[in-house]
């Protein structure tokens, strides 16, 4: 069996597109967040080769990095390989201990928990993996796959597992009579809904799935996302999914978090987002995701081709990351690093020149902020604002900068 489409044990969900009843989901207004990071930080030593290895630099992976997921909803994590999101989401799951910041599970910070500590949190936070062909282990059936955190967490009795993990294979559209089956006799899209089962057994709260569906072949990926967003409606769970592109979260997740350079440069809903992104860098992403709607009227915006490649993360740009490649950067980008300013109710960007496409203003707006002046000079006459303090989520007012005014809830 290796053909997802021609596999009749799958459940009927063949069609590429997300089915009926699949339309774009929404965050239930006044969720409480069941995820806080905040000022999360993890840097990779590098050392040197040779008998001593000592430590030379660091790779800047994730750079305080502060965002909330509410209950019951997802965030996606977006951004080219190499901007942290793999290891956000490892960090989220404690599969590494971070350099530094808070991450609040259910208000508990989890970020420097000892391995004792982590095992109750280890049924409540799951992580799906990419890969589905690497993440299964091939000398197990899937019985033994997806009975596994059972067994261990012993939550349990023996007699019970069986039962429970054919109760899973049928939640993720798997035959249950298949429980003695190896991993490769099933399809690449089978796989990955073993894993699914896998991440589901001990029934968390929060499921971090690390580009879940890039393995798979492009007809597959729409059924492996209404899966997820079918056990989402069933069971509550909230989902940190991580993407490389903004195409495939568009429809799963109602927030989305932009990542360039192990920084957060752009986070807000759908809308703001999708419809009115105020950074160069997510313009330049949102250009490359087709848009049917948008080529039928004509009005589909130009590919937004960014120039040379991704610094290093050992040694990253001053001030803006992003600058180097940016269109419209100028002197104080190279001086100061531009503060994530919320400039609506779920919305906020990290750019002196933040703007709609082709809006850009020509003055850094975050200057009077920064105490600084236009090209990022010390202005005598000024001190830097005490709320630039950077917090996860939103507050209740922000820069309003259609109006140059305050806006608020
Ligand atoms: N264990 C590690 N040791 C040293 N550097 C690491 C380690 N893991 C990741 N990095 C580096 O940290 C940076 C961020 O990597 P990460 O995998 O989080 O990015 P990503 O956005 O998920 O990329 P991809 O989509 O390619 O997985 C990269 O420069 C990577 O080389």
């Amino acid at each position: 069996m290796t053909n997802d489409t021609t596999n009749q044990d799958l459940a009927p969900e063949d069609a590429v597109a997300p089915r009926a009843g699949h339309g774009a989901s929404v965050a239930p207004s006044g969720a409480k967040p069941i995820l806080e990071v905040d000022q999360l930080r993890m840097y990779f030593p590098v050392k040197s080769p040779g008998l001593f290895r000592r430590t030379v630099g660091q790779v800047q992976a994730v750079d305080g990095v502060s965002f909330q997921v509410a209950e019951a909803t997802s965030l996606g994590l977006v951004g080219e390989s190499g901007c942290g999101k793999s290891t956000t989401g490892r960090l989220i799951t404690r599969l590494y201990k971070p350099t530094a910041g808070a991450i609040r599970f259910e208000g508990q910070d989890i970020a420097q928990a000892k391995a004792s500590e982590l095992k109750p949190l280890r049924r409540e936070i799951q992580m799906i993996f990419q890969d589905p062909y690497t993440s299964l282990n091939p000398r197990q059936t899937v019985g033994s796959i997806v009975g596994a955190p059972l067994a261990i967490h012993k939550t349990l009795p023996k007699d019970k597992i069986l039962p429970r993990v054919q109760e899973l294979l049928e939640i993720v559209g798997l035959n249950p009579e298949h429980y003695n089956r190896y991993p490769h006799e099933f399809s690449g899209g089978q796989r990955q809904r073993i894993g699914i089962a896998r991440a589901l057994t001990l029934q968390p709260k929060l499921l971090v799935a690390d580009e879940p569906v890039s393995a798979l072949d492009v007809s597959i990926q729409a059924q492996v996302i209404n899966l997820l967003q079918d056990i989402q409606n069933e069971f509550g769970v909230a989902f940190l999914f991580i993407a490389h592109d903004l195409a495939i979260v568009r429809h799963f997740c109602p927030e989305i978090a932009v990542m360039y350079l192990g920084k957060i440069v752009e986070i807000g809903d759908r809308d703001s987002i999708y419809k009115n992104a105020h950074h160069p860098y997510t313009q330049a992403l949102l250009s490359a995701v087709p848009d049917v709607k948008q080529a039928a009227t004509g009005a589909r915006i130009e590919r937004i081709r960014l120039q040379g490649d991704v610094p290093s993360p050992i040694d990253p740009p001053s001030g803006c990351r992003f600058r180097t490649r940016c269109p419209i950067a100028q002197e104080i980008c190279a001086r100061h690093e531009p503060p994530l300013l919320q400039i609506g109710r779920r919305h906020k960007v990290a750019c002196h020149f933040p703007g709609r496409l082709g809006q850009a203003p020509r003055e850094p707006l975050t200057a009077g902020l920064l105490g600084v002046d236009a090209v990022g000079r010390p202005d005598p006459g000024a001190s830097p604002s005490p709320d630039l303090v950077e917090q996860p989520g939103y507050a209740d007012t922000w820069f309003d900068l259609d109006n140059k005014s305050i806006g608020r809830a």
